[in-house]
């Protein structure tokens, strides 16, 4: 599904309503009727707050039809002396030749009328401010907001949970925290920014009927995982036999992590890539023997490495080695002797961070950069904290700076090759366990193995790899990677074409 930012909104539709000839009044309506889909028809005190735009205009038709269903419905019209939008006008007229309950809130004091109706009520339904809120809040709104989140006891917001700018979602002063945001359309760009989960609640998204060639001409290349998942994995053709599936090298390990090569390397077998071989560090080599029976081994120094990494379809680099300068001499070698895909995790990012160029030169953009957040910094030369601000806009730029794809990973994956960005839904912190970065290596690498392109692994591999997380967390109250590995083919059939 497609992420939209305000500006691309707001042009949307305008271009329905003055390009197309959509009646705006009836567009807001179809906003209503959508969002009563998601009152509770049990709840019977309802306040509804508004301030003065079109948000609010859809808050208000909310009202009207809970009026009819005989709700106890109480309307606050917060605008702080601004004249309301037209169809918000519409809206107010007709509710009050229907004799509703509305009070406007002018100065401090009204707010104790506020306060006491949000605390007798079930449920409140925000409708201050939507994709329109642009700039700092004032006190006067911030003590609204404040007000709804000290003595509701369930917020239901309309589009964008007031407070939130719908761009970045930046806190612009308070926010109000709902249980559940009905996003109009499309979702909004702040729920996937670092912290929006704690004030939008569930989100679903409701159709409002606009038609695609609008929204196609205002794309703005943002789209949530599912867009492109489905059926996506190719049927295996009846004659196909191993080759067909690719050559897939691993080099992983180290003497100081044992773990994460034996991960890695068992991902990607069970994600059906043709023939895996893991090269390893030497005291790893036996050990290794033992544990995989599928994938063959050799060690880093083999002459062996160098003839399997040119004879492959894609390499993997990274997971459970160390950052020194051994590493560095694996790296290169990956990439002085490939022309195929490579994905690059872990330690392989960090040794990189300090030598970019090796990235550059080549013809393709088939390498892929799976750091989680402390590896993006460092590999950026800034905070975590940033990272966690914009991850967005930190995926993207070291994308185009680096000719990559980048996977970055952590709750809302962002998978993007520097033009197209997709956000992906699936996972949970039931998954946030040591060797859970190398199964989706593993996952991502078997994939491309299989003929995949780059681009479009990673974004199934993120998504197939917390689709299981998900999946086990419903009965596994944490999800280990050895657990994701064992279901991984039995769950790929869902995303067979
Ligand atoms: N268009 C359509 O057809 C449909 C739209 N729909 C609905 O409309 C919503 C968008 O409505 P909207 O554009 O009217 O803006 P909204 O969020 O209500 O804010 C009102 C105004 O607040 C102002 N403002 C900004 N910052 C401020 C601040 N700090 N303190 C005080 N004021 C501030 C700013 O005006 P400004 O001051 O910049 O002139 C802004 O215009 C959208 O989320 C969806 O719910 C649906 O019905 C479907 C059909
Ligand atoms: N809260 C979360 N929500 C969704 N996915 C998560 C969450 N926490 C961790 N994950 C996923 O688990 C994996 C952890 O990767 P990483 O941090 O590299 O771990 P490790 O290095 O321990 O293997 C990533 O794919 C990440 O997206
Ligand atoms: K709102």
């Amino acid at each position: 599904m497609k992420i939209v930012t305000p500006d691309a909104m707001r042009k949307i539709e305008d271009e329905y309503i003055n390009g197309y000839g959509m009646d705006s009044f009836a567009l807001m309506e179809t906003a209503v009727i959508s969002i009563m889909k998601h009152v509770n028809i049990k709840d019977r005190n309802i306040v509804v707050v508004c301030g003065f735009g079109n948000n609010a205009g859809d808050a208000l038709g909310v009202a009207r039809h809970l009026i009819v269903l005989h709700k106890i419905v109480k309307i606050f019209i917060c605008s702080n002396g601004r004249e309301l939008s037209r169809d918000c006008i519409k809206n107010m007229n007709i509710l009050y030749k229907m004799n509703a309950s509305i009070e406007f809130i002018r100065k401090t004091e009204d707010l104790n009328s506020l306060n006491k109706s949000i605390s007798e009520s079930d449920v409140v339904i925000d409708g201050l401010f939507g994709t329109g809120l642009s700039r700092q809040l004032d006190t006067y709104y911030t003590d609204i907001i404040k007000s709804i989140n000290t003595y509701s006891k369930y917020v239901l917001s309309i589009d964008i949970p007031s407070g939130m700018n719908g761009e970045n979602g930046y806190i612009m002063g308070e926010c109000v925290k709902a249980n559940k945001t009905v996003a109009l359309q499309f979702y909004k760009k702040c729920f996937f920014c670092d912290k929006a989960k704690n004030y939008t609640g569930d989100v679903v998204v409701e159709s409002l009927g606009i038609p695609k060639e609008i929204s196609e001409k205002y794309d703005e290349k943002v789209y949530t995982s599912d867009e492109i998942t489905d059926k996506i994995l190719p049927k295996r053709n009846k004659y196909s036999h191993k080759g067909t599936f690719g050559r897939t090298t691993i080099a992983a390990g180290s003497e100081k992590y044992t773990g994460a090569a034996y991960i890695a390397a068992q991902a990607a077998v069970k994600t059906g890539a043709g023939l895996v071989t893991l090269a390893t560090s030497k005291e790893q080599v036996p050990i290794m023997q033992s544990k995989l029976a599928e994938a063959m081994i050799c060690d880093y120094e083999d002459k062996y490495f160098v003839e399997i990494i040119k004879k492959s379809n894609v390499v993997a680099c990274g997971p459970g080695l160390d950052s020194n300068d051994s590493s560095l001499k694996i790296v290169e070698e990956v990439i002085t002797n490939s022309e195929c895909p490579i994905v690059f995790d872990a330690d392989a990012i960090n040794v990189l961070s300090a030598h970019k160029e090796l990235l550059f030169g080549r013809k393709e953009k088939n390498i892929v950069l799976t750091p989680h957040p402390g590896e993006m910094a460092r590999f950026c030369g800034c905070s975590i904290e940033d990272v966690n601000n914009k991850r967005i806009e930190i995926a993207k730029n070291t994308a185009i700076e680096t000719n990559c794809i980048i996977v970055l990973k952590g709750y809302n994956t962002v998978i993007t090759d520097g033009e197209k960005i997709f956000i992906n839904t699936t996972g949970s912190s039931a998954m946030a366990s040591g060797g859970m970065g190398d199964c989706l290596t593993g996952i991502v690498t078997g994939l491309i193995s299989q003929g995949l392109d780059p681009f479009k692994a990673s974004v199934l591999g993120v998504y197939i790899h917390g689709f299981i997380g998900d999946s086990l967390s419903k009965q596994m109250y944490s999800v280990t990677a050895t657990d994701i590995i064992n279901k991984i083919s039995l769950y790929l059939k869902e995303f067979e074409s």
